[in-house]
């Protein structure tokens, strides 16, 4: 039995331009893989090919031993779909909509309303069931399209941005639903985002940048391929700070707003040698361990900063609303 995703030089051209350049992985099933990357990275593009949305330039991949392009139907009745934009009718209920759900993939009518039930739990809406979905906050709607990408078992779950525009604890309780459905047998859950914090929930983390996997390994091991610990100094000449720094500790200085970040291997001790001996005076010092922010950092000498939020992204959430 091979894995439950397996993509391998798949491209994407629009036109001249490349969006992907040729990706490869495999994903296992029961894990959380994520699609880590700064907006235009690919990430979107990926997906959308994974689940037969568009086509593929070039390359091969499937889903569930299904082959996206020869074998669309048998892919779609095996993914469930969460896509950036809500695509719930706002005038209908909530259980309207998943009853709608069911008729389109097909879920026998003796079964419907109890996997309609199922799905509200998973998600704690059983009470909402009967409401307009226009009345329901931006967390709830995303929580019943969750809810719908599941009606029909799918063995692998889509999620393009799952929390954009949603505020820290709605992000926060989305998150717990994902983790309640990890632990749920057999799904597979494949998301994209571009928020630090979500990368760390997952499995595994693939890097993205420019159309291309620059890195993918646990989040744990890619801090750690970064190596040591970070030390980040704001002096009174940071200019000259850079040159000295180099000269003295050979290491590679990055300077990140007001900062110059670099890395070295026993921080704490490192430290103390420092600040007694470096001759520019410093205004901050701070040590910390490596993010994946360090990681992007190191690998493309660029940062993703919750600040790519696109402008398109600000739409989305004025379009939801804060909740
Ligand atoms: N239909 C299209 N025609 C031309 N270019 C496109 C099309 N769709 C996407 N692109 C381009 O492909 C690149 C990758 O876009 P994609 O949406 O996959 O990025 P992403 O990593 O998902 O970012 P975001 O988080 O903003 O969605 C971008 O440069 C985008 O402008």
């Amino acid at each position: 039995m091979g894995h439950i995703v397996e993509v391998s030089g798949l491209k994407k051209r629009y036109k001249k331009f490349e969006a992907v350049t040729g990706v490869d992985l495999q994903v296992e099933e029961g894990e959380i893989f994520g699609f880590l990357g700064p907006n235009g990275a690919g990430k979107s593009t990926t997906i959308n090919m994974l689940s037969t949305i568009i086509k593929p330039s070039e390359g091969k991949a499937s889903i569930n031993g299904y082959d996206i392009v020869e074998e669309k139907n048998k892919v779609r009745a095996s993914i469930g779909l969460i896509f950036q934009e809500s695509t719930l009718d706002e005038k209908l209920t909530a259980n309207e909509n998943l009853l709608l759900h069911c008729k389109f993939y097909g879920v026998a009518k003796d079964k419907r309303k109890e996997r309609i039930q199922e799905v509200l739990e998973i998600v704690d809406l059983t009470d909402k069931r009967a409401n307009i979905v226009e009345t329901f906050s931006g967390g709830m709607k995303r929580r019943l399209e969750i809810a719908r990408g599941l009606l029909h078992y799918p063995r692998v779950l889509f999620l393009d941005e799952p929390t954009v525009g949603l505020d820290p604890q709605t992000r926060n309780h989305i998150w717990e639903y994902i983790l309640r459905l990890k632990k749920k047998a057999g799904i597979t859950i494949f998301l994209t985002t571009h928020y630090m914090d979500e990368a760390e929930i997952c499995d595994r983390v693939a890097v993205m940048d420019q159309g291309k996997l620059i890195a993918l390994d646990t989040p744990d091991q890619l801090k750690t391929n970064v190596g040591g610990d970070i030390i980040e100094v704001e002096t009174e000449n940071n200019q000259a700070a850079e040159a000295l720094l180099e000269e003295m500790y050979s290491v590679e200085v990055t300077a990140a707003g007001q900062a110059l970040t670099f890395q070295v291997d026993k921080g704490s001790e490192f430290l103390v040698k420092f600040v007694k001996e470096f001759d520019i005076p410093i205004c901050t010092v701070n040590l910390r361990r490596p993010t994946l922010n360090d990681v992007f950092l190191t690998l493309t000498g660029r940062e993703i900063r919750e600040e790519t939020v696109s402008g398109k992204d600000k739409m989305k959430h004025l379009k939801r609303g804060p909740h």
